[in-house]
């Protein structure tokens, strides 16, 4: 639901994103993360900066704050909001969109209480290959394909077998392509 409403909004042809990546055959991960009451939270990192593979990730937690999110270069504390979920675009929806939708760069901070969170990825087929739709995202010179295209699985063997470093995962894959006059 939320997939078509991004793809709709990009102009993309509605069973683009399911077919390409094929949809019908791909995973949910679950993960779920404690992060036990530390006494000097201001000295310990729950989770480094990351930005998480798939397209979407579904995340609930407690009612105790820890997710910041970047933006313009600063850490934002996102405060729990009872009874919701929160949704983070992951790398795979960056790249499908030809970076029109940007995956979110985030961390989790601990507290001196417990905290608890279960997020859910929403992934492409462990067979897909992801690559920049072929869609108006993509008009030759004016917008060349910024990623260069990688196996779903492939790419997440990357990001679990090397230490959390912001979008280091996705900058490896980037295409460095020269700034347009
Ligand atoms: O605990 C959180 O709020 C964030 C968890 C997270 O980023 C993750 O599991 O990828
Ligand atoms: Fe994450």
């Amino acid at each position: 639901m939320l997939l078509s409403g991004i793809s709709e909004n990009l102009g993309l042809e509605e069973e683009l994103m399911r077919r390409s990546l094929d949809l019908d055959s791909g995973f949910e991960v679950f993960v779920a993360n404690y992060y036990p009451a530390c006494p000097q939270p201001e000295l310990v990192m729950g989770l480094p900066p990351h930005s998480d593979f798939g397209l979407l990730t579904f995340l609930i937690q407690n009612e105790v704050g820890g997710l910041q999110i970047q933006r313009n270069g600063k850490w934002i504390n996102i405060n729990p909001i009872s009874n919701s979920i929160l949704v983070n675009t992951g790398d795979h929806l960056e790249i499908f969109t030809n970076g029109k939708y940007k995956s979110v760069l985030h961390r989790a901070v601990v507290n001196k209480v417990a905290r608890i969170s279960i997020g859910i990825a929403n992934c492409p087929a462990m067979n897909a290959t992801v690559r920049p739709a072929a869609s108006p995202l993509i008009q030759s010179e004016s917008f060349p394909p910024l990623y260069l295209p990688k196996k779903y699985s492939e790419y997440v063997e990357m990001q679990q077998t090397n230490p959390l470093n912001g979008k280091s995962c996705l900058d490896k894959i980037k295409i460095n392509s020269p700034p347009l006059k």
